[in-house]
């Protein structure tokens, strides 16, 4: 699991700026897609091979007008519940102000291991900006510039130091798919669940001790072995699950990180709401495999229908890589078809991709349409490998790549895709570029 830092602290002490240099280098991987909007609160960061979320709880809406505890945003008050770690940001050019003061005693009482984070220190002596902060009993201020970048790397190594890099999770590739069902409160989950598990044979499955854990619940289906990655804490009452917990979306993004496969459920009864869009962003973000399920199909008549399909196409066309089925959780209806979709989604992220088959599919789509020149430059894409799985990752070799724009990554994004009939997973590029020179103009 990768541990969850969230970030505290009074308004303008610079918790986004924090925030988008713990995640920026993830984001930049992602071109933006037109029509998608993100959750600039949630974001997975990397350091090496280590993988963390981040949550910045600036900008939540307060509950109440006044009081510290009530201004606390009810959505930071469940962050603060569901953190592995708290990072509380404070401002070390303006001092310790009395409201520092009071989410200091609000965060003591977390149950958290919480860091002191002394932000905007850059040019200042480390003793001095350490001294006024010492008095919070927060054990050593950790000076960090966050618009600059300074003593970001080392803060992030002290903070993840104590969680043990855990790589269970890919090695039982006999276990199957590894599933995870996500979507905004009441679309149908449990339900989707219970119609996956219910009849099936659930594997010797045991409920570990927290609720804050992801549970994976392995079970068979048509004689195939899955997993099912856990988003909602279930309990197993009697023969069915059912949620024990509000919606959370730090579960959410955990059960997406740690899956091969996201099943987006989605309620036919009502529009696609900014919820449902910022988890859409969210698998996108991860490079999961995805299949969506538009649940309740048999509550809806024929006029409803058509709305939800254009409403859907509107506002969720950057899933277009993912295959759309129309089910009914409540009537076990369309969940075989959805499960061979996600075998086909899996079976797409996991594929083999030879480099003489890359290649030659590269080359037939630089003969259909070459990338365009910039300036003086002439971007020579060479030869194609596979760098990596779910999502598969195409390391293109050549010269003057930087000069290689967005749409024409996307042309090769979906060329790949064709090419090796990939259903479900989106793909990536990567471009290594040769310093020749030489070879880049012409
Ligand atoms: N000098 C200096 N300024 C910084 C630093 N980090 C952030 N700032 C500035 O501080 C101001 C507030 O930064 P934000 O990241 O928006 O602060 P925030 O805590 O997210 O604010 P809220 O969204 O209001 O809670 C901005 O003008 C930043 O440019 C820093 O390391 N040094
Ligand atoms: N008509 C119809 N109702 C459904 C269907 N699936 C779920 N429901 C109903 O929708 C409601 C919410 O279903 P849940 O399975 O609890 O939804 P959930 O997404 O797990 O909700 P949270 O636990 O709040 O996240 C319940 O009343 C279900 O009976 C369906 O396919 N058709």
């Amino acid at each position: 699991m990768n541990p969850t830092i969230v970030l505290v602290g009074r308004p303008n002490v610079g918790k986004s700026t924090l925030f988008n240099r713990l995640t920026k280098t993830r984001d930049a991987l992602v071109a933006d897609q037109p029509g998608l909007t993100r959750d600039r609160h949630y974001g997975i960061g990397r350091v090496g091979e280590r993988k963390y979320l981040v949550v910045d709880t600036a900008g939540f809406d307060p509950v109440a007008k006044d009081g510290i505890l009530h201004e606390m945003a009810r959505q930071a008050e469940q962050a603060i519940a569901e953190a592995d770690v708290l990072l509380f940001l404070v401002d070390g050019r303006s001092g310790l102000t009395p409201h520092d003061e009071q989410i200091a005693a609000r965060l003591r009482r977390a149950g958290r291991p919480v860091h002191l984070v002394v932000n905007k220190a850059e040019g200042m002596e480390r003793a001095l900006v350490a001294a006024d902060f010492h008095a919070l009993g927060l054990g050593d201020p950790l000076p960090v510039s966050a618009a600059h970048g300074d003593g970001v790397r080392q803060l992030v190594d002290i903070v993840l130091a104590p969680f043990a890099q855990d790589e269970e999770a890919e090695a039982e590739a006999d276990a199957g798919p590894r599933v995870a069902i996500v979507g905004r409160p009441n679309v149908g989950k449990s339900t989707l669940v219970n119609a996956l598990l219910g009849e099936e044979r659930v594997i010797a499955f045991d409920m570990p001790g927290t609720t804050r854990d992801a549970i994976a619940i392995p079970f068979e289906r048509g004689g195939r072995p899955y997993t099912l990655i856990d988003t909602a804490g279930l309990r197993r009452r009697g023969k069915v699950f059912e949620a024990i917990e509000k919606f959370s979306v730090i579960k959410t993004l955990q059960a997406i990180e740690q899956c091969n496969v996201v099943v987006l459920v989605l309620d036919a009864a009502q529009d696609v709401s900014e919820q449902d869009a910022h988890i859409a962003g969210f698998v996108l973000d991860s490079g999961r495999a995805l299949v969506v399920a538009v649940n309740k199909w048999d509550d809806v008549d024929d006029y409803r229908r058509e709305r939800i399909k254009v409403d859907i196409g509107r506002k969720l066309n950057f899933l277009g890589f993912a295959r759309f089925h129309y089910v009914s959780a409540l009537k076990t209806q369309g969940i075989g078809a959805l499960m061979k979709s996600v075998d086909a989604a899996y079976a797409a992220a996991m594929a083999n991709l030879s480099t003489p088959r890359l290649t030659r599919a590269l080359q037939v789509m630089l003969a259909k349409q070459a990338p365009p020149r910039h300036g003086i430059f002439r971007p020579k894409l060479r030869y194609a490998h596979q760098g990596g799985s779910n999502p598969p990752v195409v390391v293109i070799h050549g010269t003057a790549l930087e000069h290689v724009p967005a749409s024409y990554v996307r042309f090769l994004e979906h060329g790949f895709i064709e090419a090796f009939k990939l259903q479900g997973t989106p793909l990536r590029i990567q471009f290594r570029t040769a310093h020749n020179p030489f070879a880049e103009k012409g």
